[in-house]
């Protein structure tokens, strides 16, 4: 027997049928934690990312699991948000397969830990084509595409970068840049009908993929110490703040950055200080 697919259960499907979301890295961890609570609420998904073996998998897994009635209702395709032509391709794509475009989640992103001595500057490029000039592109290109005309609303996974973020230089001055981009990107879209915060997790949602990829399966319980909640997040968490975004509940929230971290950034930061040299 497959698997039971956790969603929330808070939101009226009538709020969601049949809306069409973009959900970027939405075949792992977070991502697909979004994707699966968007497909139980009846809308329509794509999801991109760079590696289609993976998101094709995850892909499939999710149609036999979460719409076995409803399978043309998830579609995936492989894109690099560093690269524009990648960004376009998806929107057209979108707009191809749907018809329409109501939201997009700018979920795919990430990082690796350093210290800023050791970043190059390919790292560091790495990173802010990424997470923000990926996340760009993205916003543009469906504005451009689509909800110029038509509105929409777009929300934008950063991180708890609100003291700094010592190992992740990189990264944090890339969510401080999108967390800035949201809050010119609702002001400059409101007229069209355009919605477009961001939701920073806690930097201990714990997610397989993402341990995976820092090669240290404890990596978000090492964290647990200086976590105010004592225990570890879960992408369920996030994807349910950021359906509440999406919805028409949040009709008049615009360029806000909601922190979905059990008020962790409100408490010490797990880095130590080392002694002076
Ligand atoms: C726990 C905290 C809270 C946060 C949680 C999360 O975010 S969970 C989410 C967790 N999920 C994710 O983070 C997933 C997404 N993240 C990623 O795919 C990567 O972290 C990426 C964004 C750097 C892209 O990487 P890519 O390979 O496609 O990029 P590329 O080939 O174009 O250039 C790579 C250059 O970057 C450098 N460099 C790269 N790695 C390291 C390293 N370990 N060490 C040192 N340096 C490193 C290196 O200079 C390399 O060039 P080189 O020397 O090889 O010529
Ligand atoms: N887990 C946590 O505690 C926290 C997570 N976050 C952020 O939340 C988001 C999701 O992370 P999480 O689910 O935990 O980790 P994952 O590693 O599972 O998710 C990252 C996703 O982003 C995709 N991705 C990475 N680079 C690109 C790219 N250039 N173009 C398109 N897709 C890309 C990956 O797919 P692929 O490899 O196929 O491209 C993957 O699906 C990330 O932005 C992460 O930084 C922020 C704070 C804390």
């Amino acid at each position: 027997m497959a698997a039971a697919v956790k969603v929330s259960s808070v939101f009226r499907k009538s709020l969601f049928k049949g809306k069409v979301a973009i959900v970027t890295g939405g075949g792992t961890g977070i991502g697909k934690a979004i994707t699966q609570e968007l497909l139980h609420l009846g809308c329509k998904v794509m999801i991109a990312s760079r590696n289609i073996e993976r998101i094709q998998k995850a892909a499939e897994e999710m149609r036999s699991t979460v719409v076995p009635n409803k399978p043309t209702n998830l579609a995936h395709m492989q894109c690099n948000i560093r690269k524009e032509d990648n960004v376009k391709d998806l929107i057209s794509s979108t707009l191809k397969q749907f018809g329409k475009i109501d939201y997009v989640v700018n979920n795919g992103g990430g990082q690796f830990p350093s210290p800023a001595s050791n970043i190059s500057v390919k790292g560091w490029n790495a990173v802010i084509d990424t997470n923000l000039t990926g996340t760009f592109i993205v916003c543009r290109e469906v504005y451009n595409q689509w909800m110029e005309q038509n509105g929409g609303v777009i929300v934008n996974i950063i991180a708890d970068m609100w003291k700094g973020f010592p190992t992740m230089s990189h990264t944090g001055a890339a969510r401080a840049g999108v967390d800035n981009l949201t809050k010119t990107l609702a002001i400059e879209w409101a007229p069209d009908g355009v919605r477009v915060n961001s939701v920073a997790p806690g930097s201990f949602i714990y997610s397989e993929t993402a341990a995976a990829n820092y090669g240290d399966s404890k990596i978000f319980h090492h964290m647990l110490d200086v976590v105010p909640v004592k225990r570890l997040g879960t992408p369920e968490e996030v994807s349910s703040c950021v359906c509440y975004l999406l919805s028409p509940a949040a009709s008049l929230i615009s360029g806000e950055t909601v922190k979905v971290d059990g008020a962790a950034s409100l408490h010490n930061t797990k880095y130590e200080i080392r002694v002076s040299k």
